[in-house]
């Protein structure tokens, strides 16, 4: 599965530690992360991610276009939600296409704790879901 890690700030200590506690399901897995997330991610608990702009320059935007191209199967997002954002405007915009695209998407530690054992279970079948729709439609 293709899974997106993105941080603000205060919460890159928290997905460092999600990151580094579950290593072992994660690297089982194809990561992409904007820049200065996967910079710290990747020193700290060395795994192999796929690293785009950071987020103020356009790395959230280019994860969306990911999803857009249905090429992003999770996104796990620990955002900030008592610092205002200069690109509000693009955080809004991926957590927006995660839901046109029906994408799982954590947006702090907890929901995260809670998707990736269930990745780890194997207890996704919303793609299949998604894809019998599709013929259906
Ligand atoms: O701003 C971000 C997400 O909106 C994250 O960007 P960085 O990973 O580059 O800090």
């Amino acid at each position: 599965m293709n899974i997106a890690l993105i941080a603000h700030d205060k919460k890159k200590k928290d997905i460092i530690q999600f990151a580094k506690s579950y290593h072992t399901i994660l690297s089982k897995h194809q990561l992409f992360a904007t820049g200065t997330t996967g910079k710290q991610i990747s020193e700290s608990s060395g795994l192999s991610i796929t690293r785009y702009q950071s987020g103020p320059l356009g790395g959230d935007q280019q994860i969306g276009a990911k999803i857009a191209a249905e090429e992003m199967d999770m996104v796990i997002f620990f955002r900030d939600p008592l610092t205002a954002q200069p690109h509000e405007p693009d955080i809004s915009a991926l957590l927006r296409l995660c839901d046109v695209h029906q994408i799982p998407v954590a947006t702090n530690l907890a929901g995260a704790d809670i998707m990736i054992k269930a990745l780890d279970h194997e207890d996704f079948e919303w793609r299949t879901i998604i894809e019998e729709n599709r013929k259906q439609e």
